[in-house]
């Protein structure tokens, strides 16, 4: 049984698929990192693993059972922008999920349990080195500051998965390069599962022990919309922790397709043909 099991699942929005026939299977510890073209569902497909909605046909299994309907702290997701509330201060940031926790959004915390919840935010801003700006609010963040908040908001709950969503794909090339080896220390501490969209191939390579390109496989010119996306390369870069393994000397590319899974590692990628019926 994989950590994540994803069968077949399709996402259609209206009358229009987004995603279809979506499989795979992903290990306890793995960063998978998913690359394709714009609006391809790649959003669409954290969404669901987030649980913020409900697949067309197919499942997501988690550790062998159905997703859950909604969020829930075992998942947790930082988006490019506007992931930490504007309103609330980079401790109260961080002491929210704290507060959620014992009785929903607004639930204030005191006593003990308040003491609690801000040294663990406490400690959280001194990994995160935002120990100086525990008072001030998001706006008064740099960019790399507000995604350094966001990642330990969401991880103050100890997600067994993290969902990103291009989270440094508003940041300049250096502050990029910091989050990208924060995010990979956090990573190898904690061992959790990581998806993350990017539109950084590089980035994706860098970070990911395994990339998922995300494309469509059928194609109609006539009506473009009529065919959502899957995943068409599958490709494992480096053991997930905490095995430890050496990387394989070059990346070992499967080629998915709707009915088969075929080797192309030897082979120059093609776009796939068009299957028969299907030629305009
Ligand atoms: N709730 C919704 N209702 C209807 N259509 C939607 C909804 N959410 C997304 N879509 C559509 O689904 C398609 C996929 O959107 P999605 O944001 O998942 O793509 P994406 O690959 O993440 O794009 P990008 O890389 O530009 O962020 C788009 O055409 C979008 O307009």
């Amino acid at each position: 049984m994989s950590f994540v099991e994803v069968r077949r699942l399709g996402v259609t929005y209206g009358e229009f698929p987004i995603l279809e026939r979506v499989s795979m299977d992903v290990a306890e510890g793995a960063m998978v990192t998913i690359v394709g073209a714009s609006g391809c569902g790649k959003s669409t497909f954290l969404r669901i693993l987030l649980g913020q909605e409900r697949p067309t046909a197919g499942a997501v299994l988690i550790e062998g059972a159905p997703i859950a309907a909604e969020p829930d702290p075992d998942r947790g997701i930082v988006f490019q922008k506007c992931s930490v509330f504007p309103h609330l201060t980079v401790m109260e940031n961080l002491t929210l999920p704290f507060e959620i926790e014992t009785g929903g959004p607004f639930a204030r915390l005191f006593g003990a349990r308040r003491r609690a919840a801000r040294e663990k935010a406490g400690a959280m801003m001194q990994r995160l080195g935002l120990t100086h700006a525990a008072g001030r609010w998001p706006a008064q963040l740099s960019g790399g500051m507000q995604q350094r908040l966001a990642l330990g908001q969401a991880l103050l709950r100890r997600p067994k998965i993290l969902l990103l969503d291009e989270p440094f794909g508003a940041l300049d090339p250096g502050t990029r390069r910091e989050m990208q080896e924060l995010l990979t220390e956090l990573w190898r501490e904690t061992g959790m599962t990581v998806f993350m969209v990017t539109h950084d191939i590089k980035e994706a390579f860098e970070l990911g022990t395994r990339v998922l390109v995300f494309d469509k496989i059928r194609h109609d010119p006539q009506h473009p919309h009529a065919y959502g996306a899957t995943i068409t390369y599958d490709i494992p870069l480096k053991t997930p922790v905490p095995v430890e393994a050496p990387a394989p000397a070059a990346p070992h590319l499967t080629l998915v397709t709707d009915t088969n899974v075929k080797d192309v590692s030897h082979e120059r990628p093609t776009r796939p043909p068009v299957p028969e019926g299907r030629r305009p």
